[in-house]
């Protein structure tokens, strides 16, 4: 993987305010979805103004793509196009009258054509599921909504890195699953994503690597399972160690056979208390039924769905979230879709995936991975158009 963002020796203090950032090192690799980890006041959103320019370091260099980030005019320029970020209050974000303007404010201001403004604007309130809000004033908006418009208009720049500052804080349950399923969606698109979090649960299963922050440094950074794992460290950053990890550590401690991979889900989790149980058993598991969302017409899912017996129904991205919501179809999963999907499917129940895009390929590989890591055999049945 190519090296897209380097912090060398990084150190910053605020005018009149404490020394926020003591000497920062780290890479960010193009397509990884990193979580920078750290208690109030570690220094997460300092550091994180630093990726698009909007804090200059009093001291260390920052490498865009391998060269030293300079801040004129016409670099900083580049670099918020390349780099954007969606701050923790969307309130801090949203300027103009209505929803349109504000989405609309970064590609008036790249030079973009009209038409090319009209298309991308629409296309990012679509992706964030906010189509219809055009003329609606973002103040009258819900916590939920004023956070995908913030996103929308950081996504009608098209940035190679979106930075998230706390991206679920100030919501709900399902306001934040809703979120966390968008980053992972522009993920998959090619997206780099970094985001800040206190929250180790969120943290844990989401990221790729994680750094962990305390008092302006970086205390470590590494696959999340390594990081987590050093408790004295996750100590030190003042944060708790993943509810689920603890629980696996509790239970080899009580002499249950440790795994290889560590649980990362409630579905992990499940397998590893089952796995000897299941062996000699034939079970006869639940079926995961899959449905592109670019290939059936509105009005179809809900016929299938009646046809099939299916007890369960989950959504990825919003497309498919969006026709469901046409065809008010109730759904009961919308994040970690999959994995509960295949939860059902140890319970012997059917279940539904919608989705589009690179995200089918997505649920193939992860359920393909399960079964061989489980020696199980969970059927996809993919809906083909008659
Ligand atoms: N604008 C500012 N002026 C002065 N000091 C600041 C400013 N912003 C942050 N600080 C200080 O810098 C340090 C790091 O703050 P920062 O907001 O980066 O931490 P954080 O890890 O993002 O915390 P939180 O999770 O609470 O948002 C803190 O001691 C904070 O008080």
């Amino acid at each position: 993987m190519s090296t897209i963002l380097e912090l060398k020796n990084i150190k910053y203090k605020y005018p009149n305010g404490p020394e926020a950032l003591k000497g920062i090192n780290f890479r960010i690799d193009k397509g990884e979805k990193i979580a920078i980890v750290g208690a109030n006041g570690a220094g997460k959103s300092t550091l994180l103004l630093m990726l698009n320019g909007m804090l200059k370091p009093d001291s260390g260099d920052i490498l865009f793509t391998g060269e030293i980030f300079r801040y004129d005019r016409k670099n900083l320029r580049e670099l918020r196009r390349k780099v954007g970020f969606v701050f923790q209050n969307p309130d801090t974000q949203i300027i103009a009258p209505t929803v349109y303007q504000d989405v609309a404010f970064g590609p008036v201001n790249l030079g973009y054509s009209d038409d090319k403004v009209r298309s991308s604007v629409k296309e990012a309130l679509s992706y964030v599921g906010m189509s219809g809000f055009e003329r609606r004033p973002p103040h009258q908006l819900s916590g939920g909504e004023k956070k995908r418009v913030a996103m929308a208009g950081i996504l009608a720049m098209n940035p190679d890195i979106l930075v998230f500052d706390e991206p679920t804080s100030a919501l709900d349950p399902a306001g934040s699953e809703d979120v966390m399923e968008l980053l992972d969606e522009m993920h998959i698109s090619g997206k780099t994503i970094i985001i800040s979090t206190h929250d180790v649960e969120l943290a844990y299963p989401w990221a790729d690597r994680v750094v962990l922050m305390q008092g302006g440094r970086v205390l470590t950074e590494g696959t999340p399972d390594d990081v987590f794992h050093n408790k004295s460290l996750v100590k030190s950053a003042k944060l708790s160690i993943p509810v689920l990890l603890e629980l696996y550590e509790s239970l080899i401690e009580r002499g249950m056979e440790s795994s290889k991979r560590l649980p990362k889900s409630v579905l992990d989790f499940v397998h590893l208390l089952e796995r000897d149980l299941y062996e000699d058993l034939k079970i006869k598991y639940g079926k995961i039924h899959l449905i592109d969302a670019d290939n059936i017409e509105v009005g179809n899912i809900s016929q299938y769905i009646t046809k099939n017996r299916i007890s369960s129904i989950g959504a990825m991205g919003s497309k498919a979230k969006l026709m469901a919501e046409i065809e008010k179809i109730e759904l009961d999963f919308t994040y970690g879709v999959i994995d509960k999907c295949l939860l059902k499917a140890m319970n012997k129940k059917d279940s539904l995936i919608i989705t589009n895009g690179g995200m089918i390929k997505r649920v193939n590989e992860r359920v393909k991975c399960f079964n061989e890591e489980s020696k199980r055999n969970v059927e996809i049945i993919e809906f083909k158009k008659e």
